[in-house]
């Protein structure tokens, strides 16, 4: 059982002089943040301690180091890991999560580290495939693949495999034209001891783990409310509202000791679906609560912070993804899923079922084709065969013509020379007709 690691991160103002201009601010010590009253008290009712607190002179890099690091890491070890961000619009998600031009987010750090780390280990061989989609309308959409639009959860993603960095961080840059809003980025990582075969018996070395690495942009949690939105933008809003206010129902039910915690409802949106595992269930994971230092967001800001309170108290079942003793891991849609015995034992008598049906289905096709093959040949030896036969008719006729017209010439100049030789015609006209 672990926690989901949870920290908060206070984005710069946007002007120098608005958080001066105000009667309250956040204020950040240790690992604690609270709301103050200009020159008064921190409000006990706007005080929270997290597992990391980023003030606003954080950087990307201090952010990967404590938040998203060591999930990286545990991914390349066989679990599965996500790392994703929650706040309001403009708190901070999108620097946080793919960073500016000069400090990297927790996405290119993602990327670069899984490789540079591939790289010193050297026992193992690694097998990356990337897809990377948005849920936007709670439609997936395959950022990868522009017709692979409005997909189904148990639809595949186009899976890409790749041995760079740079190839992973170009193909995030393709997708990100096809984008809208909110989005996923999924890693899938699988991987395999070296040198496992030396022996014909499955060993340990055999194993393959793979993990799932989610790395999560969310959209911000009001847009309806801040902007006033209409036509496609409300839709849009609803939906993204849909997503993130089931987002915060599975957080509250799993908040809740598991006694009163019920029915958790993350059927009820695709990215309650896809977080599934990464929350109360086989996933390490850490969410990063960006939060913006103005006074006229202090509501919002309140409110991200009761979430990251309550995502606090959440705990995931981690362990690593490779089969026990009477286990196997299989991968549908980046889910992945242990077989027990029983389940390993139904799955492969399916397998056998259908593997036999292929072979007696090819089977009786090749007897099919062998048969109707040998009907071809019969028929076309019959046709051949009549041919010859009307081809040795013609012949007879014309030789037995070509007989009579020779006993004639026979018959007369054996009547005109019998006196002067007395040979027997008959004898010259096989001869002759042996010879042809
Ligand atoms: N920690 C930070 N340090 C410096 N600048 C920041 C920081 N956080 C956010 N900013 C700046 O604040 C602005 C808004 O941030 P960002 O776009 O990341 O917000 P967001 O939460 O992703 O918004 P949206 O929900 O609209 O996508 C950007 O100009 C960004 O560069």
């Amino acid at each position: 059982m672990e926690k989901i690691c949870v920290a908060v991160r206070l984005r710069p103002p946007v002007s120098e002089n608005s958080s001066s201009t105000v009667g309250s601010f956040w204020k950040v010590e240790n690992n604690r943040i609270s709301l103050h009253k200009i020159h008064g008290t921190p409000l006990s009712a706007s005080s929270h301690a997290f597992d990391h607190i980023f003030d606003e002179r954080s950087t990307n890099a201090s952010v990967y180091g404590l938040l998203a690091k060591d999930i990286i890491h545990a991914a390349l070890d066989g679990f599965n890991g996500t790392a994703f961000a929650y706040g309001q619009t403009s708190s901070g998600k999108t620097f946080t999560m793919n960073g500016s031009e000069t400090d990297a987010g927790v996405i290119p750090r993602a990327v670069r580290d899984i490789f540079t780390t591939i790289e010193t280990m050297s026992d193992r061989e690694f097998l990356i495939r990337v897809s990377y989609m948005e849920i936007y309308n709670e439609e997936i959409n395959d950022l990868l693949v522009v017709e692979n639009q409005k997909l189904q959860i148990h639809e595949r993603l186009k899976e890409e495999i790749v041995n760079s960095a740079e190839q992973v961080l170009n193909l995030i840059k393709a997708g990100e034209v096809n984008r809208h809003f909110g989005e996923t980025n999924m890693n899938v990582i699988e991987s395999k001891a070296k040198d496992s075969n030396s022996s014909s018996d499955c060993s340990i070395n055999d194993v393959v783990r793979v993990s799932v690495l989610n790395l999560v942009d969310l959209a911000g949690s009001e847009r309806i409310a801040k902007t006033g939105a209409d036509g496609v933008r409300l839709k849009e809003g609803k939906y993204i509202n849909k997503s993130l206010m089931v987002l915060g129902n599975v957080i509250n039910k799993l908040s809740e000791g598991s006694k009163q915690r019920g029915h958790i409802p993350y059927r009820d949106s695709k990215l309650t679906r896809i977080l599934q595992p990464a929350l109360g269930g086989n996933a390490k994971t850490s969410i990063i609560c960006t939060i913006a230092p103005e006074e006229i967001h202090i509501e919002e800001t309140r409110g991200t912070l009761q979430f990251a309170s309550r995502a606090k108290r959440i705990t995931n079942c981690v362990q690593v993804n490779e089969p026990t003793f009477g286990q196997t891991c299989v991968l549908t849609n980046g889910i992945l899923q242990i077989l027990t015995d029983a389940a390993l034992l139904k799955r492969q008598q399916l397998e056998i079922e259908e593997l036999r049906k292929k072979l007696q289905g090819s089977h009786a096709e090749v007897l099919e084709q062998q048969i109707l093959k040998l009907r071809n040949d019969l028929l076309k030896y019959e046709m051949e065969r009549g041919k010859l036969e009307m081809e040795l008719q013609e012949e007879r006729k014309s030789r037995n013509q070509w007989i009579r017209e020779q006993q004639m010439k026979v018959e007369n100049s054996t009547t005109k020379s019998c006196s002067d030789c007395g040979t027997n015609g008959s004898q010259v006209h096989l001869v002759y007709l042996n010879d042809r």
